[in-house]
């Protein structure tokens, strides 16, 4: 089974690239780890009490405010009922995202809490694709590189725009509540396109493709199509991942070929840029 890692930057066209993954003629399973981070925290959670007794204390808008339409403590304690009110995601971001001090280690603090959760809950929905033979999944992770999660993934698809006024736009037409600054906060929290497309094209042709995302979304399914066929054409056969399900072994040690060469890519492009920084 072929690990697909789609990445980018905030707003650069991720979702809608897995959009047009999940769909025909592609049809491929979507591993959302966005998805995974919000069901990680949901009230009732492990991860919702990690949050609420590290950051409750000090962030007094942190939970949704009480319905007043449900009584107190009712709906038998289910979601979304007073009983265990929401984390308010919009103050946390306020908290997390921006520039200093203070806001990295807040940010550390968060991702230490949801990421341990979302590698476990990524780790159990691969074993069911992989039980039932797909040929290829995608692990759709804004914070592949950040995460260091690159060297798992066979294939790097990284979603790129090559300028930052036409990210910003997309991002402020779609988060209109969004405030330019905190728009900006959350852009700078993140590893830059620039570095990220680097990193991509420091991997080899085969198993990091750029999708350039400047165009309409018909060039952008283009772009797909030409990445999707060649991503194909360099897979193994059927046989082959039929032959991987019946041989543990043999899944094992394709799964520690396909890390090492994840990990002698991130090596090589770190080299590289020791190697640039230090003839400036
Ligand atoms: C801070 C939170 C509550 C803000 O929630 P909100 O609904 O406003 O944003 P959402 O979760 O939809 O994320 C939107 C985008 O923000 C970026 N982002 C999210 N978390 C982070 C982070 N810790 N560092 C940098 N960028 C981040 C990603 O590009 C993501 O796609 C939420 O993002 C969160 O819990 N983040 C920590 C978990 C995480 O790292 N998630 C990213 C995938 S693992
Ligand atoms: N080629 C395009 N032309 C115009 N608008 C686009 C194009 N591609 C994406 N968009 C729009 O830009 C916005 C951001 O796209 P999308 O949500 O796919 O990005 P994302 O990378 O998944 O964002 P996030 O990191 O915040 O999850 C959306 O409103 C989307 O409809």
């Amino acid at each position: 089974m072929i690990l697909i890692g789609l990445t980018g930057s905030l707003a650069t066209g991720k979702s809608t690239v897995s959009n047009l993954l999940r769909s025909p003629p592609y049809a491929l399973p979507i591993i959302d780890a966005d998805l995974l981070a919000h069901r990680a925290v949901q009230p009732g959670t492990y991860g919702y009490r990690q949050i609420l007794a590290k950051f409750g204390p000090t962030t007094p808008d942190l939970l949704q405010p009480l319905d007043p339409t449900v009584p107190l403590g009712g709906g038998g304690g289910g979601v979304g009922t007073n009983a265990e009110r929401h984390i308010d995601r919009a103050a946390l971001g306020r908290r997390v995202f921006g520039d200093g001090e203070a806001k990295r280690r807040d940010r550390n603090a968060l991702n230490g809490i949801v990421h341990p959760l979302v590698r476990l809950a990524m780790a159990r929905e691969l074993l069911y694709h992989f039980v039932r033979g797909r040929w290829a999944v995608v692990l759709d992770i804004p914070l592949l590189y950040e995460s260091a999660l690159d060297v798992l993934v066979s294939v790097v698809l990284m979603v790129a725009v090559s300028s930052p006024s036409v990210q910003m736009r997309r991002l402020r037409r779609r988060d209109p509540a969004l405030s330019a600054a905190e728009a900006q906060d959350r852009v700078g929290s993140q590893m830059g396109v620039e570095e990220k497309v680097a990193r991509t094209r420091a991997r080899d042709a085969c198993r990091g493709k750029v999708l350039l995302n400047d165009g309409g979304r018909g060039d952008l399914e283009r772009e797909v199509a030409r990445a999707m066929g060649e991503v194909r054409a360099e897979a193994g056969g059927p046989l082959w991942g039929w032959w991987l399900l019946g041989s543990p072994v043999g899944a094992a040690g394709a799964g520690a070929w396909e890390v090492y060469l994840g990990w002698r890519a991130r090596r090589r492009w770190e080299e590289e840029r020791r190697r640039e920084r230090t003839r400036l």
